[in-house]
């Protein structure tokens, strides 16, 4: 793999360089900008809180209550499938593969992937045949990028301001505006996908799966612990957004959580390890709420989500021009973030 070199001197433990702002990666963000959160309300609305507005010692997060018991299952990241970690699996392979969420099937050469790096790799996994469920919808590529790339790209990312989001993230996004709620679309703003993000752009062609993979929108988003940063188990909007969801998951390891009304016992874990990619479709998609709770921030992370156009958007769909003209703006990597400077 290429190692891409931007031209952007990070030492270690030191700091981002930029001109303005200038964010030192190495000391909580908390103290860095306490005068501003004085100030300033988080950019929580409704039920969300982070630690700034709401004290989570008496308000846990918004995750299965602690005296709920859920069975827990970790996705394995060598044979892509999940596997109970409690000893205490109400479910084995066929009952889940017979029940409604398999309706929602993975992109197939995806599947063909993650069939072939199992059929690999399974001497190495002692768990194969214990307590396993096949969770279809996520595949997982781990070192998609290097230590240096990422400090090229977080290099990049803090050359541009964040604003606050909900539940304790921050965020920059480089896409249209968007009312999901009234369908209703601008792009005035958008000038494109920011051009540190070609490179990954390019070298997820390099996956049979992602091949097609055509982003027309990014949104980094930062989870800082001392802000109490998650998100909330949630659908992503499907009526603009397509099937596949990509995150780049950056600075330190976390675990992305899926949870299903169908199944209120259950949780399925996935691991994110820093410089991997995830990439999210079928029933991961459509039949589980996926999120990022308070306790899986150990450390401050940056997630860099790509989002395909839905069929509506593409070739023979209602808003096919829109969609087009969409793409074209994306894909000229010329962009800076909207709403941000
Ligand atoms: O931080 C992540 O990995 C997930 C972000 C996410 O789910 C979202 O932005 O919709
Ligand atoms: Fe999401």
């Amino acid at each position: 793999m290429a190692e891409l070199s931007l031209d952007i001197d990070l030492p270690k433990k030191v700091s981002f360089r930029s001109s303005s702002p200038s964010y030192d990666i190495s000391r909580p963000l908390f103290q860095i900008e306490t005068t501003n959160l004085k100030l300033k309300s988080c950019g929580c609305k409704g039920i969300r809180s982070c630690s700034l507005c709401k004290d989570f010692e008496t308000n846990p997060p918004n995750f299965k209550k602690e005296k709920q018991k859920v069975s827990v299952y970790t996705f394995c990241l060598v044979c892509q499938r999940a596997c109970s970690t409690d000893g205490d699996a109400p479910f084995d392979c066929q009952s889940f593969s017979d029940s409604a969420v398999s309706k929602h099937v993975m992109n197939v050469s995806c599947l063909e992937e993650v069939q072939m790096d199992s059929k690999k790799t399974s001497a190495q996994c002692s768990h194969l045949c214990q307590n396993l469920i096949n969770f279809n919808g996520v595949f997982v590529i781990q070192n998609f990028v290097t230590e240096g790339e990422e400090k090229a790209l977080c290099g990049a990312i803090y050359c541009t301001n964040f604003v606050n989001s909900q539940s304790g993230r921050r965020k920059q996004d480089f896409g249209p505006k968007v009312n999901f709620k009234k369908k209703k679309l601008k792009f005035a703003a958008f000038t494109g996908l920011p051009s540190y993000s070609q490179f990954l752009y390019e070298r997820m062609k390099e996956h049979k799966c992602l091949a097609d993979f055509e982003p027309v929108e990014l949104c980094n988003l930062e989870y800082c612990s001392e802000r109490g940063a998650h998100i909330d188990p949630h659908f992503d909007d499907s009526w603009l957004w397509g099937e596949r969801l990509i995150t780049v998951n950056l600075l330190s390891d976390s675990t992305l959580t899926f949870t299903s009304d169908e199944y209120p016992d259950l949780e399925i874990r996935v691991p994110l390890p820093r410089l991997s990619l995830i990439v999210v479709e079928g029933a991961a998609r459509h039949s589980w709420k996926h999120g990022i709770s308070r306790g899986d921030v150990r450390e401050r992370r940056v997630a860099m989500t790509f989002r395909e156009l839905s069929d509506e958007f593409r070739q023979g769909g209602q808003r096919e021009s829109d969609g087009e003209e969409l793409l074209k703006i994306a894909l000229t990597f010329k962009g800076s973030a909207v709403g941000g400077s």
